[in-house]
């Protein structure tokens, strides 16, 4: 079998996905063509093959898309055709993730933006879709604690209310900006009331005090952890926490290189925790902006760190574990994984 057909063939769970940084190159040119008014080009929007920019300037990407993504019409559109990408992309089983934007932005309450996100999940569901979509209510750090406990209180709502959708809480935004301890109590409830958590950990250097409060809590899963361990700054202590806990990790390689916050791909902290044998999980972070998908991801580590095919199928169906979808759900994925096995090794 080809080695392209493989990796899109490969059945695939996405547990680290932002809405609005996974919009592709087709949707955002449809949103330039409705917004001719604001002058923005497709190369505002994503970092090509080879480049490489500082936080700020991804973060500066965000903002342009944020500009583009700002009614309701939008935000279904985006978050189907979004969907529908992962589908085509072999992906079985997704978590999306997007922060519930303020009313001055988009037009939308809050709650009006999750509604809109999981009337775009239903439609998929509706049309046939072969995958299983389920909703993370993202918080920005940088919006600081009242913000927090408004979004917490909206995801425990929709936990509720969505016939199982909203499953989690996931913390993100410009890491160099707020204190994981302004939004600890916000955390804790989302955890008390039955939420899970997946948080943005480490993602830059000299966050180890943050690191070690939040790990407290702890997470249900976290996202990057690049610089937890002692080789790069990080601590055995910290190490030896996630470990013991057993704490799955979403790691997004080119989203790291491309962000410049590992140096290349051969030094990708995946190498680390693969080899202690720690549950990981290979997750695009931003499809869109960093002109990736899955496929390419699962393709890229294999051929850095010399995966078989058969270790990448592990890697894949060892993702099923770590989702916070219910135990059935669990068990369809394992079926779904073993039916498609000889398809593949044939
Ligand atoms: C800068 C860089 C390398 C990005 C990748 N690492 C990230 N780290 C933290 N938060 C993120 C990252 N990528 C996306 N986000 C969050 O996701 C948002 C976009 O998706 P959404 O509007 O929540 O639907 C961003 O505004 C930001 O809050
Ligand atoms: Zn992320």
């Amino acid at each position: 079998m080809d080695n392209d057909v493989f990796y899109r063939e490969l059945p695939k769970v996405e547990l680290h996905a932002h809405l609005n940084g996974s919009v592709s190159a087709q949707t955002i040119e449809k949103l330039i063509s409705r917004k001719p008014h604001l002058n923005i080009e497709h190369s505002m929007t994503a970092i090509g093959k080879g480049q490489r920019r500082t936080l700020d300037e991804c973060f500066e990407v965000f903002r342009v898309i944020h500009k583009l993504v700002d009614t309701e019409e939008d935000i279904l559109m985006v978050a189907t055709d979004v969907i529908k990408e992962f589908a085509a992309d072999g992906v079985k089983y997704l978590e999306l993730r997007s922060t519930p934007r303020e009313e001055r932005d988009t037009g939308l309450t809050k709650k009006t933006y999750i509604e809109t996100v999981i009337k775009a999940i239903q439609k998929c569901k509706e049309e046939g879709a072969d995958i299983d979509v389920r909703f993370l209510v993202a918080i920005d750090r940088r919006n600081g604690t009242e913000v927090a406990l408004e979004t917490v209180n909206l995801a425990e709502e929709f936990m509720l209310s969505s016939d199982g959708l909203v499953v989690g809480v996931d913390l993100s935004g410009d890491p160099t900006v707020g204190h994981g301890k302004d939004l600890l109590p916000a955390l804790q409830k989302a955890k008390n009331s039955g939420l899970k958590l997946s948080l943005h950990l480490s993602e830059i250097p000299s966050q180890l005090d943050e690191s070690d409060l939040l790990l407290s809590l702890p997470p249900d899963r976290i996202g990057h952890g690049t610089f937890l361990h002692p080789e790069v700054g990080g601590s055995q202590s910290l190490v030896n926490k996630v470990v013991q806990k057993k704490i799955p990790i979403e790691l997004c390689l080119t989203s790291n290189v491309k962000g410049n916050t590992v140096p290349c791909y051969s030094k990708h902290h995946f190498k680390y925790w693969y080899e202690l044998g720690h549950p990981t999980v290979i997750c695009t972070d931003d499809k869109g902006v960093f002109c990736t998908d899955l496929s390419q991801e699962y393709q890229l580590a294999a051929s850095t760190f010399g995966l078989s095919h058969e270790a990448v199928w592990k890697l894949s169906q060892q993702a099923i574990d770590c989702i916070f979808g219910p135990e059935i759900v669990k068990q369809q994925l394992q079926e779904k994984w073993n039916d498609l096995h000889p398809q593949l090794f044939k």
